[in-house]
């Protein structure tokens, strides 16, 4: 199949039978799943249940065994390098747990915003710093920063930082591993108050994996529960969250919600 068909209602992003083992050691295994234009879609399950082994056979960090994955209509995984590699840097955001795997330590603050946009073809240095300024005020960090590398930063600036470098470009889909883990509760809920913005404001269709309950209730519209490798349940988040119907969604939510 070299494409997916595309209607009005299409979705941005569809998966199908996507599956990927480690050795014998599965993965993922048959995963269907879609996010439309504009929709936040948690995938939540305990470790080991396979959700970052998903989201990186997505973002093309992983290569699966089997499966499809579609975007905009378009076969993902039969784009050449470059055509992937494009997608990942104006069309896609990739957000990563450790800041440090999604910035460049040894690049100024400002270097590290305006290096995405330069990736997508912008020139102009005078913009592409005010964009840099811009953004950097848009994830609460001063502009007065925008000399200083990351690593003079703490934690949650980075994490703000490597969002600013991921949105800079507009994407329509941003993939978020665990985006608020590591940090400390009272700068997480900074982080969330901050992501949940900007997501609205632009619009983006997210996919976000977490094992924290408490971030898919705050951001997500639908969720997906995995455990082995499979999804055992998928939904509504609030009817997922408020009235599991697998067991496993059911312990999974009384053992961190309050009853
Ligand atoms: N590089 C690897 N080599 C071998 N097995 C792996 C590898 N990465 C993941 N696995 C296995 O694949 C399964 C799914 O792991 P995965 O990391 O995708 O789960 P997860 O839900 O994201 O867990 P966590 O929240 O701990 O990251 C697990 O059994 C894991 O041990």
């Amino acid at each position: 199949m070299t494409a997916l068909a595309m209607t009005e209602e299409s979705p941005l992003l569809q998966v199908r039978g996507l599956t990927k083992s480690y050795g014998g050691r599965t993965g993922c295994r048959d995963i269907a799943m879609e996010v439309y234009p504009g929709e936040v879609l948690g995938i939540v399950g305990e470790s080991g249940s396979g959700k970052s082994t998903l989201l990186s056979c997505i973002a093309g960090h992983l290569a699966p065994d089997a499966g499809i994955i579609g975007y905009e209509g378009r076969d993902v995984l039969a784009l050449s390098e470059p055509e992937r590699r494009r997608l990942m840097r104006t069309d896609w955001a990739f957000i990563h747990q450790h800041a440090r795997d999604g910035l460049r330590m040894n690049v100024s603050a400002g270097g590290n915003v305006g290096e995405r946009l330069m990736a997508g073809g912008a020139r102009h240095y005078g913009q592409i710093r005010q964009s840099a300024e811009d953004w950097l005020d848009r994830v609460e960090i001063d502009a007065a920063r925008i000399d200083d590398r990351p690593t003079a930063f703490s934690g949650g600036m980075q994490q703000r930082l490597q969002i600013a470098r991921g949105l800079v470009t507009g994407p329509r889909l941003v993939l978020m591993d665990e985006p608020t883990g590591g940090l400390d509760v009272s700068v997480q809920a900074r982080l969330l108050d901050l992501l949940r913005g900007l997501v609205r404001r632009m619009g983006l269709a997210v996919v976000i994996v977490t094992h924290d309950i408490g971030v898919v209730r705050l951001l997500a519209d639908r969720l997906m529960v995995m455990r082995h490798g499979s999804v055992v349940e998928a939904g509504l988040t609030d009817r997922v969250l408020d009235d599991p119907q697998h067991e496993y969604t059911q312990l999974l939510v009384s053992s961190v919600l309050p009853t």
